[in-house]
């Protein structure tokens, strides 16, 4: 069973915010549009939970996030509650601590990991992170990739901060056997005009062009329908995907997910403000399985592509 929205979009794919809290400060962070101070986090048993009534609805895929998720004590007992229920079980984290939890993580369960590297350079890493945490992030990627398939490399672009460092960071890709995600600057459409956006929005229609002529092959995934590109290069073929989520009408038309906040109220979409739906209440106050269908049901008819 698959639930699908009122555009035909079926909910296959979970993002769950495991914590608002962050041993990083980068500027440009969008909090996975969770912009409040949220109150008490899900425990590993809600999240199982959810996790498992989400799973008789369809959701084969869950990303776990944040804030950062491994500042959590108790992220090993999480990953280990939810395995059962996923095929797809995997986390977006700075990288900071996975020198130590690499491991310990994929033993727990963790299919895969997303690495977020914005930069080579320490001054840049530093500038853009707010910390000077890269080489302990370095050291983190290569305990993952002994443990964890795929390790991708999430680099935000930013104009006049990391955009000359795109090349670079694809012979990396190659060398570390890392696949690469170049993901656009991106925010909500009011925020669009800001001093903030213009200055550091770097449009990647151009650089997706270019590697589109390069590549030896190129793929498609059904969730955003995001390409990647293979790319020669002198360590051997790298594989490049593309986050191009600004004014994409395709993007969203392909947009599976349905999102969690740390507080445990369901978000439809990230750049939307008027979309948060409770169930930690719900489940708080001894709530059946039934009734948190019925809230999962009632939070997929109010998904609605962002940009159409
Ligand atoms: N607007 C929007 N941006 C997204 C969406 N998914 C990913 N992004 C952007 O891409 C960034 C990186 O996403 P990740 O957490 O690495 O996850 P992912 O790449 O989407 O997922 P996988 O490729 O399956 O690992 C996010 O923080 C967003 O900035 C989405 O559904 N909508
Ligand atoms: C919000 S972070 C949470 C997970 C973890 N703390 C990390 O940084 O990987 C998830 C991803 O969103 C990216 N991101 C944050 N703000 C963004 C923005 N405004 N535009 C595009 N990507 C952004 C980050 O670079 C990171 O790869
Ligand atoms: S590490 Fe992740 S959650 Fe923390 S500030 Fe950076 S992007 Fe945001
Ligand atoms: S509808 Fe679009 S903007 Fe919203 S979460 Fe999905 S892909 Fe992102």
């Amino acid at each position: 069973m698959v639930l699908y929205d009122r555009f035909g979009r079926p909910a296959t794919n979970l993002r769950i915010s495991l914590t608002q809290d962050c041993n990083f400060r980068c500027f440009f962070c969008h909090r996975e549009g969770q912009h409040f101070n949220a109150s008490l986090e899900l425990t590993p048993s809600e999240i199982e939970r959810l996790v498992r009534v989400a799973s008789r609805l369809g959701i084969r895929k869950v990303k776990l996030t944040g804030g950062e998720p491994t500042v959590r004590d108790d992220i090993l007992e999480i990953v280990r509650r939810i395995r059962p229920y996923v095929v797809d079980l995997s986390m977006t984290t700075n990288g900071s601590r996975l020198k130590e939890l690499a491991k310990p993580l994929a033993e727990a369960g963790l299919n895969r990991v997303n690495v977020s590297l914005h930069s080579l350079k320490p001054d840049v890493y530093r500038r853009i992170t707010g910390v000077d945490m890269l080489d302990t992030v370095l050291e983190g990627i290569g305990e993952a990739v002994k443990y964890l398939s795929p390790v991708k490399l999430n680099m935000t672009v930013m104009r006049r901060l990391n955009d000359g460092e795109i090349w670079d960071m694809v012979e990396f890709a190659a060398k570390t056997g890392t696949i690469l995600q170049l993901i656009e600057l991106e925010a909500p459409r009011e925020m669009t005009e800001t001093r903030f956006f213009r200055k550091y929005f770097y449009p990647l229609k151009p650089v997706e062009e270019r590697l589109e002529e390069m590549a030896v092959e190129t793929r498609e995934r059904r969730m955003h329908r995001r390409k990647k590109y293979f790319i020669h290069t002198d360590h051997g073929v790298a594989e490049v995907e593309v986050v191009r989520a600004m004014h994409n009408t395709v993007f969203c038309a392909n947009c599976t997910r349905l999102r969690v906040t740390s507080d445990g109220k369901f978000k439809t979409c990230l750049l939307r403000k008027d979309d948060l739906i409770d169930f930690a209440t719900a489940l708080r106050n001894g709530a059946s399985d039934g009734e948190l269908v019925e809230i999962f049901h009632r939070v997929v008819l109010m998904r609605e592509p962002y940009w159409k």
